[in-house]
């Protein structure tokens, strides 16, 4: 999808200040990483992809639409994971949670059924489809927040730190299955490894877009803001 974002700023409502400041950028790669300090305007940026956040000025499209007048066409192309997946979780239990995101969409129950059920194999809970989802494993919780936004099939997924709360085994994991994915992916995170692979890299500095270009080049400049 065309990402376009055009002179936004943004300011919280009872802030003095803007958390994003003149940010003018297009994207259409299929892996795009966003990084840079704590407090710098990231998640603000990628809420602006969804409509979670409308800008206070300025303008945010995906594919010419736009995200202050059509957000409830954009959000069923535009997945977002959050870092915390119990704060995705919306069913008692795991089937269900992930059957949520398919209400209203005009399937059947059959084809909702038949959806559940290969998306849950494919993301191994099969074994847990009737289990309470609050009581999985914190990775078990990643996988099913995933798969509970995969289901909806979007055409992009953004994901907001997504390994921050898992370990080692279950950040390759997820690491592993983003890579595979056939989604345009835009990834905040603070684990620079994980972008290697990425097609670019965008770094916020103080509310500012201050860098845009290849993973090394953006992972040193940020090293070096950040010395
Ligand atoms: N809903 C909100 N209302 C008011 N202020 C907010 C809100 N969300 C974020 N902020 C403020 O906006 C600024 C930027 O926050 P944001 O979460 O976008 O940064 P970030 O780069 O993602 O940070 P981190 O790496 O710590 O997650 C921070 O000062 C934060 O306190």
């Amino acid at each position: 999808m065309l990402i376009s974002v055009t002179g936004v700023t943004h300011t919280y409502p009872g802030r003095p200040v803007p958390v994003l400041r003149d940010v003018d950028v297009v994207l259409d790669e299929q892996r795009i990483g966003v990084i840079g300090a704590n407090g710098s305007g990231k998640s603000t940026f990628v809420r602006l992809l969804n409509g979670l956040v409308v800008p206070s000025s300025g303008s945010v499209t995906i594919d010419g639409l736009d995200t202050s007048r059509q957000g409830r066409e954009i959000r069923r192309k535009v997945g977002f994971c959050f870092t915390d997946p119990d704060s995705q979780i919306v069913m008692p239990t795991v089937a269900e949670d992930v059957a949520f995101g398919l209400r209203r969409r005009g399937l059947t129950k059959d084809e909702r059924a038949s959806r559940v059920k290969g998306i849950l194999s494919e993301y191994a809970l099969d074994q847990h489809a009737d289990h309470a989802a609050h009581l999985l494993s914190g990775g078990q919780k990643q996988l099913l927040a995933l798969a509970s936004i995969l289901v909806t099939e979007p055409a992009l997924l953004v994901m907001d730190e997504p390994t921050t709360l898992l370990d080692l085994r279950n950040t390759k994991m997820v690491a592993q299955l983003v890579a595979d994915l056939p989604q345009q992916v835009v990834l905040v995170t603070h684990g620079l490894e994980l972008l290697t692979d990425f097609d670019r890299v965008l770094v916020f500095d103080e509310a500012k877009l201050v860098h845009d270009g290849a993973p090394a080049e953006s992972i040193k400049l940020y090293r070096d803001l950040m010395t």
